[in-house]
């Protein structure tokens, strides 16, 4: 799965997996990561979700990446007037709202190094990981765990279906993967929830799922006790 996937599915306006409202998973278990305000938010793969604007509301400066220009520009385009673009190394930064605020890099993700997310606190996947194929995944999360700072919390948000029944993206990845990838780390199964009739899954059981499981995970302890 190349960047140039990416930026295909981008420039076809192929974007099924973006929401249109912020992630209800991100709302309900947000307060158990312990994540004080003013902690920086990382959100790898970030595409132009809307939870990066829920995440400045509760406080924090937020720091994504994505490959694709279109979505970055989309973003700032459809929420931001005070954005600033520059380059950055391998990157192109785009950024608004000042420190608190909210700053996209645009470029690989796998090209990041450890000067950009020094000031991370916490992490919130949903739809990285599972955007990637098996044999990207262990990368992923190697670079992903190699780049941040010691002791950052993660909420993570996974799919899980037989993955012989519709090739990815999304891609299955099972709880045993997901505490196999982490096994350095405290993984704790938040929710699990058969999203098999949701009306978001129509496009999946059209391609032939069957069933559908969507898991929410904390990795890491809580920063503080979580509210
Ligand atoms: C399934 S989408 C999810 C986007 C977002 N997390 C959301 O919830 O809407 C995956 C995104 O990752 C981006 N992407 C894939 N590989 C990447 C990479 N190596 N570096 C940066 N972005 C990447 C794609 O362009 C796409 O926008």
């Amino acid at each position: 799965m190349d960047l140039n996937f990416w930026l295909e599915r981008w420039a076809k306006h192929e974007t099924g997996f973006h929401q249109q409202q912020t992630n209800p998973h991100l709302q309900k278990y947000w307060p158990q990561l312990g994540v004080p305000a003013g902690a920086t938010v990382f959100v790898p793969l970030c595409g132009k979700s809307l939870d990066m604007l829920w995440l400045q509301q509760q406080g924090h400066p937020v720091l994504g990446v994505e490959v694709a220009r279109t979505a970055v520009s989309d973003f700032f385009t459809a929420w931001r007037t005070d954005v600033h673009v520059a380059p950055l190394g391998d990157f192109e930064q785009w950024s608004a709202g000042g420190a608190q605020g909210i700053t996209v890099l645009c470029g690989d993700f796998f090209a990041l190094d450890p000067t950009s997310t020094v000031h991370v606190g916490a992490v919130f996947d949903r739809a990285a990981l599972i955007a990637l194929p098996p044999q990207m995944r262990h990368a992923y999360v190697h670079k992903l765990l190699g780049i941040l700072p010691a002791q950052v919390p993660m909420l993570l948000i996974t799919l899980d279906y037989r993955q012989e029944e519709m090739p990815g993206p999304p891609f299955a990845v099972s709880d045993r993967e997901v505490r196999q990838l982490f096994a350095a780390l405290p993984v704790e199964c938040l929710d699990e929830i058969d999203v098999t009739a949701a009306a978001a899954s129509m496009r999946f059981r059209q391609r032939g799922v069957s069933r559908m499981l969507e898991r929410v995970y904390r990795i890491g302890d809580p920063v503080c006790k979580p509210a």
